[in-house]
């Protein structure tokens, strides 16, 4: 007879909340179908070789299925390696994770702030479009190399030059890293969120993406409005005035 005990209520909580977390992630991907599809798959494989026991259908599904997983983890790497980071930026586990690897924020200052925060007032006032990116503890190398590299002291004047509209450096994201102006004219992930505001284009759009993809802070000053917003953790914060886009830096960088 069956010889049901706890682990076994555990073992199926387990797959129906992997199998959740799975339907939630291709809903939100869009990749709802596949989804389906591969259930659908799943049930034929296992009813072809456990219940029917078709020895020859069974093993070519079988052989389906093992290159199968190498072909989803092709298809949703970004999805899976979405998960992976939402899953790791989860408080808890960080806090889990610097008890082992040790804090290694970047060394960030008041002095550091204030002149992003001038300059994004300026930038604000002429309705001149920038895209600012401070990195926290995932590094940007990878988006670094997509712009020109500046490594240069922060200073307002040089943030509001290099978004003058005649700038050769005015497209783009810049990056900042720690005290520096690391890069300008960098290429960005767009967030393809359902959520974000009609109204808002590609830049906001670049600058919720970065900040879905990694901890660093991403601040937009629009082009047509003059609007400030602030991308942190894939949340948008909207029409920001100096004093709240100091105090959201200062807390966000341990200030
Ligand atoms: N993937 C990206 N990475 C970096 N910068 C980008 C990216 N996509 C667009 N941009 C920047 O955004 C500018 C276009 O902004 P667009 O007008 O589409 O955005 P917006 O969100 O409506 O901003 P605005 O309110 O300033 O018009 C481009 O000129 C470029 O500088």
């Amino acid at each position: 007879m069956f010889d049901f005990g706890i682990k076994d209520i555990i073992d199926i909580f387990l797959v129906a909340l992997i199998l959740y977390y799975i339907y939630r992630l291709m809903k939100e991907s869009r990749s709802l179908n596949v989804f389906i599809g591969i259930i659908v798959f799943v049930l034929v494989w296992l009813f072809v070789s456990q219940v029917l026991e078709m020895r020859l259908l069974g093993a070519i599904l079988d052989k389906l299925v093992s290159v199968g997983v190498i072909g989803i983890i092709v298809l949703f790497q970004e999805e899976i390696r979405r998960f992976l980071y939402s899953l790791g930026a989860h408080q808890r586990f960080r806090a889990f994770a610097r008890f082992f690897v040790g804090s290694k924020e970047k060394v960030v200052d008041k002095e550091t702030i204030m002149p992003i925060v001038m300059a994004c007032i300026d930038l604000s006032r002429g309705k001149v479009g920038a895209l600012i990116v401070i990195e926290r503890g995932i590094r940007l190398d990878d988006i670094v190399d997509t712009g020109d590299v500046i490594d240069a002291r922060i200073n307002q004047r040089l943030i509001e030059n290099i978004f003058f509209k005649n700038s050769p450096l005015h497209d783009g994201a810049m990056i900042i890293v720690g005290k520096r102006i690391r890069a300008a004219g960098c290429i960005l992930p767009v967030s393809h969120s359902h959520d974000i505001p009609k109204e808002l284009g590609l830049r906001h759009r670049a600058a919720l993406g970065i900040s879905q993809d990694s901890d660093s802070i991403a601040i937009v000053v629009s082009e047509e409005t003059g609007g400030i917003s602030v991308a942190i953790n894939g949340e948008f914060q909207l029409r920001l005035s100096a004093e709240k886009l100091e105090n959201i830096l200062s807390k966000e960088m341990n200030l």
